[in-house]
C-alpha cells in the first residue's frame, strides 16, 4: 500500500529578528486534509505555508515529508513537495496558455487524459476568451483563477492557498470554489488561509488557527456564512454550466 504524502512539523518556532511570530510542538498536513487557516493580519499564515513548502527555514524544529519521490540530486528534500500558490500568483512572461501548461512536459502535452483537464480547466476557470491575452494584462482575480486552474490541472498531492479568494467578485469565487472542492473530491491535501469564514472555509474538516504567537490545532471548523445547501447549488449551478 502507498503512503499518503503528508508533510510533519515539530518543535516548530518562528521569528524573524527580534520578532517571535509562533511556536508549536506538532503539526501534520496529509493527503485528504482539508484545513482552513487562520490568523490576523501578519500573524504568519503566509510565512507557516512558506515554511511547510520548503521556501524559509524556520527559526527552529524540524520539517520533513513523507510519501513523495525524492531525487538523489536535491539538497533540500522539501521544496516541491506542498505546493504553494501565493496571494498575489506568479505567471511567467507569454500568454495564458503558456501559463496554464507551464511545466507539463512534451508527454503530458500527447496524454489524453491532461488534455481534458485542461480543456475542462480553461472552461471551469471561464478563461477562454483570455487564452492568447499575456498573463501580465490579466486582472487580480483573473490571475488567482489561472493559477488556481493551472493547480487544478496539475492535481498536486497537497496545495496551500493563500487567501485565494481575495480580490475576487461573486462569480469568480464561485468557479474557484468548484475547482478548490474538485481537488478536494479528488484527494488533494488542501491548507487554505483566509480572513473570514465564507463557503471556502466550509469546505474544511480541520482548524489551526494562529493566535498569541501558538498555533491550535482542531476538528472544529467555525461555521461560514454560507450554509452547505447555498454551497451546493452553487457547485451545481458552475459544474452543470
Ligand atoms: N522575510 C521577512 N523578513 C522580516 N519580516 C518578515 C518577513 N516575511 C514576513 N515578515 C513579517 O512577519 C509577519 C508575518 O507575515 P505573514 O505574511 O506571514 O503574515 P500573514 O498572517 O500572512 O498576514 P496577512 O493576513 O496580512 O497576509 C509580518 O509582520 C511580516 O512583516
Amino acid at each position: 500500500m502507498t503512503k499518503k504524502a503528508s508533510i510533519q512539523a515539530t518543535n516548530l518556532s518562528m521569528q524573524f529578528e527580534n520578532r517571535r511570530l509562533f511556536s508549536v510542538d506538532k503539526l501534520h498536513f496529509a493527503q485528504g486534509d482539508v484545513i482552513y487557516l487562520q490568523g490576523d493580519n501578519g500573524s504568519g499564515k503566509s510565512t507557516l505555508m512558506k515554511l511547510l513548502a520548503g521556501l524559509i527555514a524556520p527559526t527552529e524544529g524540524k520539517i520533513i515529508s513523507q510519501g513523495f519521490k525524492t531525487s538523489w540530486w536535491q539538497t533540500n528534500s522539501l521544496l516541491g513537495k506542498a505546493v504553494y500558490l501565493h496571494q498575489h500568483p506568479y505567471l511567467f512572461d507569454g500568454n495564458v496558455e503558456f501559463n496554464l501548461t507551464y511545466g507539463l512536459s512534451s508527454a503530458d502535452k500527447r496524454n489524453t487524459e491532461i488534455n481534458k483537464r485542461f480543456q475542462q480547466a480553461i472552461e471551469m476557470a471561464q478563461l477562454s476568451h483570455l487564452l492568447n491575452s499575456d498573463a501580465t494584462d490579466l486582472s487580480g482575480g483573473e490571475r488567482q483563477r489561472l493559477a488556481i486552474a493551472r493547480a487544478w490541472i496539475c492535481q498536486p498531492k497537497l496545495l496551500m492557498l493563500d487567501e485565494p479568494i481575495s480580490n475576487m467578485d461573486k462569480q469568480s469565487q464561485r468557479l474557484v470554489l468548484a475547482m478548490i472542492n474538485q481537488l478536494k473530491q479528488h484527494g488533494t491535501g488542501l491548507l487554505i488561509s483566509s480572513h473570514q469564514t465564507c463557503g471556502l472555509t466550509a469546505l474544511c474538516q480541520q482548524h489551526w488557527h494562529i493566535h498569541q504567537h501558538t498555533i491550535s490545532t482542531s476538528q472544529h471548523v467555525p461555521n461560514g456564512d454560507a450554509s452547505q445547501d447555498t454551497l451546493n447549488m452553487e457547485f451545481n449551478y458552475v459544474i452543470a454550466k
